[in-house]
């Protein structure tokens, strides 16, 4: 067979050539990664390398296609490989089941492609690729959906943004293994209590297993095999809706499993409590006769106070062993129930399970009215939503063979609300870079505001230069001193961990020159000492540019600015053009009439009077919004959220 016949016709010549001769580099063979994947091969691309570190999961099975039951526990890159090459034996696809972020993957494998796709669920690697891209200067195309929205865009230094030049609002997101074992969020237990509902009373999903998760990378291969001996706990975990049907729904058994057995055989995957408060089990007895607020008790004839409190442990035990005997009841007329946030009795449930989940691991309660606002905006993945963004990145990737970057622009997957239809809404261009980026200017720099008398090294190390700053492995150099005061070689620097910033010689307008090997990343760091004026201010602060120091509310303005779409709006709209389509389901529409929307309008028309704060203070943003890596198993939206 012609090499080129396998091509799409429609694309010029010399498109079709490199798509033959070209080697691309997909990372994540998660939902959209095993989409483009199948795309890559079927487009007549020959020169695939993918990696992922996962092993395929049987929730996986509904939405990556490459993958089917007896997969389950095999590495996903391996098995995307070899059903790609059912498509086509003649391909040359090459599978790492590795992370992406480790050493081994430095600027010069990065250089062997021509292209790079992700197809990731978390910024901590995305953040990686992004800098590595930069550095061997690939166009990276990079792609996240979230439910019914997406967006797919061109990353190519000197032509676009990088991943990195505008904020992201705090990450809504968080993996299987967070919701089953490792809980740190009062949203992770109201995920989990939702998840329980369902295994008790709604249909069963493999996605939303509750149990703990022995498949967690931070576990050893062999955690928590003595608890599965010891404790009596179900080995074979069978359905919980048969169990509990066995039992007749008996809420203190049910209530036994889930939060002492399913606690203790968590506590004996030792690995995850190493740098972690271990949850405490709690046994029904316990729990009920718990010495709670007991004004809170007698609340239930305020119901304003009912909805609006936190209710005690006993309230929640009481409230759980209520709530599961009338779901009982409701489910005998059905063969299953379905979450609804007005669903009193479903609401109720949810509400218990998730604050004593919480108080298990001491995490903060949440009232009725809390659980239900957090709980109503839980969201999915969807698989015909991967598919477009998969579609998109292809496109975008024969553009980008075509040296077409111009026509290369973001586009965002958007739901309709009034009718059914979704939107793909493209850039009319490509969006440059932010000139203060920390990370893809010329010399990158940043101003940090840190009370040098309070912080410690190991503090300034995690909190700044990694959850902050987003680097892996971090060295810096005192300027002047010329001190490696951080190294990345273990142990090097132990001995200034505890130590004050200024007890190393870190003071006021000092600089530090923080170089990241693995990311290919050089990084100057100006020091300014800051003693916050009151606990509500940040306990520091990261600036591109020392002008932006201004109370807090002056910067954000808007709580809700923060967490605009802020690239859509970046732009501006005078020559928003994109082409219209028939198309009954899906329309491609010119961006600005996305704005008059009544759905989109509003946020987008504000957000637009926002670029200049959005630029000024972006750095200062990602800062506030500092938190944990999450990825994207669950995302949680409001409707102005961005997506990666
Ligand atoms: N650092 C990394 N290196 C390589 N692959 C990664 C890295 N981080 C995440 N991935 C992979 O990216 C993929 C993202 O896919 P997806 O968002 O569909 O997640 P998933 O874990 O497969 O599914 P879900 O999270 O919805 O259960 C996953 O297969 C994940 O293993
Ligand atoms: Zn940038």
């Amino acid at each position: 067979m012609d090499t080129l016949s396998a091509v799409p016709c429609v694309l010029s010549k010399a498109v079709r050539e490199a798509i033959v001769n070209c080697k691309v580099l997909v990372v994540g063979a998660g939902g959209i990664g095993c989409e483009i994947l199948k795309n890559l091969a079927l487009s007549g691309f020959k020169n695939i390398e993918i990696i992922d570190l996962d092993t395929i999961d049987v929730s996986n099975l509904n939405r990556q296609f490459l993958f089917r039951k007896e997969h389950v526990g095999l590495p996903k890159a391996e098995v995307a490989r070899n059903t790609v090459l059912n498509y086509n034996p003649l391909l040359n696809v090459k599978a790492y089941h590795d992370s992406i972020t480790t050493s081994d993957y430095g600027v010069n494998f990065y250089k062997n492609f021509d292209l790079v796709l992700n197809a990731l669920d978390n910024r901590t690697a995305r953040n990686h690729v992004n800098r590595m891209c930069l550095a061997a200067d690939v166009p990276l195309i990079e792609s996240g959906t979230s439910g019914y929205t997406g967006q797919v865009e061109l990353i190519k230094k000197g032509y676009t943004q990088c991943y990195e030049c505008q904020p992201k609002p705090p990450q809504k997101s968080f993996p299987g293994c967070t919701i089953r074992n490792t809980p740190s969020e009062p949203v992770h237990c109201i995920v989990w209590a939702k998840h329980l509902f369902n295994q008790l009373f709604g249909e069963a999903d493999p996605d939303q297993d509750v149990s703990p998760d022995t498949a967690d990378p931070e576990l050893a291969a062999d955690a928590g095999k003595l608890a599965l001996i010891d404790d009596g706990v179900d080995v074979h975990r069978k359905s919980t809706y048969l169990w509990a049907k066995e039992i007749d729904y008996n809420a203190e058994k049910l209530f036994n499993k889930f939060f002492q057995d399913d606690i203790k055989y968590l506590l004996s995957m030792e690995n995850l409590w190493k740098k972690r408060k271990p949850p405490k089990p709690l046994a029904w007895a316990e729990a009920a006769s718990h010495e709670g607020d007991i004004e809170q008790e007698n609340s239930e004839d305020n119901p304003k106070t009912e909805e609006m409190q936190a209710w005690s442990l006993s309230k929640c035990s009481k409230v759980f062993a209520s709530s599961v005997s009338k779901l009982k009841e409701e489910l005998s007329h059905k063969s299953f129930l379905v979450w609804d946030k007005d669903h009193k009795e479903g609401m109720d449930f949810v509400t218990a399970c998730a604050n004593i989940r919480a108080h298990i691991f001491s995490i903060a309660q949440k009232s009725r009215f809390e659980v239900k606002s957090i709980a109503g905006n839980i969201i999915p993945a969807i698989a015909t939503t991967n598919a477009i963004a998969a579609g998109l990145s292809i496109l975008h990737a024969f553009k980008v063979l075509g040296k077409e970057y111009e026509k290369c622009t973001p586009t965002y997957i958007r739901q309709k609300s009034s009718s059914a239809k979704t939107l793909l809404m493209a850039e009319s261009t490509l969006i440059k870079a932010n000139p203060n980026c920390y990370v893809c200017t010329e010399k990158p720099s940043v101003n940090v505001s840190v009370n040098v008398t309070q912080m410690t090294v190991k503090e300034f190390e995690t909190e700044i230069l990694k959850k902050t700053l987003n680097m892996i492995a971090p060295d810096a150099l005192l300027e002047g001193k010329n001190v490696v005061v951080i190294s990345s070689e273990e142990g090097e620097t132990d001995i200034n961990n505890d130590k004050t910033l200024q007890e190393i010689g870190i003071r006021d307008g000092s600089i530090l020159k923080v170089d990241d090997f693995v990311q290919n990343y050089e990084l100057t760091i100006y020091i300014t000492n800051y003693v916050p004026s009151d606990i509500t201010q940040p306990q520091f602060k990261v600036d591109a540019k020392s002008e932006i120091y201004k109370p807090i509310q002056e910067v954000n303005g808007d709580e809700s600015d923060i967490n605009g779409k802020s690239k859509m709006d970046s732009n501006e709209t005078d020559d928003k053009m994109a082409t219209s389509s028939e198309d009954d389901l899906i329309e491609v529409i010119e961006a600005q009439d996305a704005v008059d929307d009544p759905q989109e309008g509003s946020s987008a028309k504000r957000k637009k009077s926002n670029v200049a704060e959005e630029q000024r203070g972006s750095t200062k943003r990602r800062k506030l919004d500092s938190s944990e890596e999450q990825d994207d198993d669950l995302i949680m939206l409001d409707d102005d959220d961005i997506l990666y």
